[in-house]
């Protein structure tokens, strides 16, 4: 993993973009700084209006584990695309399916509730739709209430996926398609050939894993054991590497801008009579 921020990391970044290149960024711990409360996150202005200038030049999309409208709360521009539920809900190849996502995930919901016990105080049912997320943030023991959730998940019939997160269990249909799979139809829908990912958490590792050339990956926080390519240091370097594709676009804009002068080549003067 190298830094993305390094002078031979930004040189990286900014060759890999051209016009057929899709941003893609994860909100919570990547957008967003990490909130004790879910319904308490902020994206900061400064990001946002970098964000928009972006989306002038190149495709932008948002892939997170909220539903979509959730999400929405949280941000004032509106990207491109904008996929929720780990990848389960909004992709127009999967919407016939997102019924039958919903309808498991409430199946999963119902067995939870039966097993929940009034000592198990702390432990947050997210209903998000066409998945389910398991807080336990404000548990007096995380590492108990961890193991005995997953306990009870172990038993849930049909058994979901398990992706962990911090301080969450999501649940998602197997089949359901995740963060890399989304990544790659919105290329595709976008009719662009590469992209950039931003992502923070063990739901990112979807797109880390894809391993393919044309996908460039950046985490937030150094890690051994994630296969992204790069990272940033804190979630505070989001905005500078933002700021730093935004610079590269505006750059790329003036010189074609020039080109396009030059070709034009100088105006004749008119033949005086
Ligand atoms: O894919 P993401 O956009 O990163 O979403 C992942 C989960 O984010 C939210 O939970 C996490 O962030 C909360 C706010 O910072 C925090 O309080 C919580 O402990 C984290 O797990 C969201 O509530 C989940 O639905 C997402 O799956």
């Amino acid at each position: 993993m190298k830094d993305i921020l390094s002078t031979a990391g930004l040189e990286t970044l900014c060759h890999f973009i051209t016009p057929r290149t899709l941003l893609a960024f994860d909100l919570d711990g990547t957008l967003a700084p990490i909130s004790p409360d879910p319904n308490e996150i902020k994206v900061a202005d400064e990001l946002q209006q970098e964000l928009q200038i972006i989306m002038q030049h190149l495709p932008v999309a948002v892939i997170t584990g909220r539903n979509r409208r959730d999400a929405m709360r949280f941000l004032e521009i509106s990207p491109h695309y904008l996929i929720g539920n780990h990848g389960a809900e909004g992709l127009p190849l999967w919407k016939e399916a997102e019924t039958r996502f919903s309808k498991l995930s409430q199946d999963w919901k119902m067995q939870l509730l039966q097993s929940l016990e009034t000592s198990d105080a702390g432990i947050l049912l997210e209903d998000k739709g066409t998945s389910l997320s398991v807080h336990y943030r404000h548990t007096a023991s995380r590492e108990q209430a961890y193991h005995r959730l997953m306990h009870m998940i172990n038993k849930l019939t049909p058994e979901p996926r398990v992706v962990e997160g911090k301080c969450v269990i999501n649940l998602v249909p197997y089949d359901a398609p995740h963060k890399g799979d989304a990544l790659l139809e919105l290329m595709h829908l976008a009719g662009m050939d590469s992209a950039v990912f931003m992502g923070d958490d063990e739901t990112d590792e979807d797109v880390f894993a894809l391993k393919q050339g044309n996908i460039l990956t950046v985490r937030v926080g150094k890690s051994a054991t994630s296969q992204a390519d790069w990272f940033i240091q804190e979630q505070n370097d989001v905005l500078k590497t933002v700021t730093a594709i935004r610079l590269h676009l505006q750059r790329a804009q003036a010189l074609a801008n020039q080109q396009e002068l030059h070709r034009g080549g100088p105006q004749e003067s008119p033949t005086e009579p």
